[in-house]
């Protein structure tokens, strides 16, 4: 079997009386490609976050390859080769998409390698038609993708996005989709998605998160037929 790359151990996280994220056990290897669902509320974020360094849980412990993780911040889980893509935009709006891709691969290379890396993921992620316009000037769902880039920069082995295909056009979200895809090959990755086409579309196993706790981990399909899921999760949109 392969390796486990993220795994978490009871993790919870508390703010005052509401637990947020309760006892939760999970385990991605590699290669894998998971989605974590769930209704508003469920936890999913505050999962990710305890798991990228952006909250330190209140009980629990987070391990990365092995690695204990717990209470590390997200520089220091990023310098491990974890790429981390969070809601909140990292772009430079001045700044060319090839720019801020060196930008991001700069952290990890030197001056030289990192322009060639910055050219090798522009090719990688068909960005090459959109590489010398401003961020500034791009649509929504090139600066989500342009994000991408940003990511996969440091050659990340684990990637975890937040919303990546959030408020995207159908276009979009299937460009993504291929990206995703194509992440898979050298990376495992885990997304907490609303978007349930792009979930359909990349055929991805799925975690489903309600009150804090894992329901149900299965692939979309069943989990989407499941009928305590399509009452919790899906409830009149099912
Ligand atoms: N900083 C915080 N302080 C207090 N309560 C919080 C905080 N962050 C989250 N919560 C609470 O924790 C619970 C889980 O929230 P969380 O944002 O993790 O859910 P979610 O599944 O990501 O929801 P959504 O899909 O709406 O983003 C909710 O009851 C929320 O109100």
């Amino acid at each position: 079997m392969a390796e486990i790359v993220l795994e978490t151990a009871g993790l919870t996280m508390r703010f005052g009386g509401v637990v947020a994220t309760d006892n939760v056990d999970f385990k991605l290897r590699a290669g894998e490609l998971r989605c974590l669902i769930g209704p508003n509320g469920a936890g999913k974020s505050t999962f990710f976050k305890c798991v990228t360094g952006l909250l330190t849980p209140t009980g629990g412990q987070v391990f990365m390859r092995g690695h204990e993780t717990t209470g590390w911040n997200p520089r220091q889980v990023a310098a491990l080769g974890v790429g981390i893509k969070t809601q909140v935009p990292n772009l430079m709006d001045g700044l060319d998409v090839h720019e801020n891709i060196w930008m991001a691969a700069r952290r990890f290379l030197p001056m030289q390698d990192a322009m060639r890396k910055a050219s090798e993921v522009i090719e990688r992620l068909a960005l090459g038609p959109i590489a010398r316009t401003e961020l500034g000037r791009l649509a929504h769902g090139e600066r989500q993708r342009v994000e991408l880039g940003l990511v996969v920069a440091g050659d990340p082995w684990l990637v975890l996005l937040d919303e990546p295909a959030a408020g995207m056009s159908a276009d979009d979200v299937e460009r993504m989709s291929d990206i995703i895809r194509e992440m898979t090959r050298t990376a495992a990755v885990v997304i907490v998605e609303h978007d349930m086409q792009f979930i359909r579309s990349i055929a991805s196993t799925v975690t489903v998160f309600h009150q804090g706790a894992v329901l149900m981990e299965d692939h979309v399909d069943r989990v989407m037929a499941d009928p305590t899921v399509r009452n919790v999760y899906l409830g009149k949109k099912a």
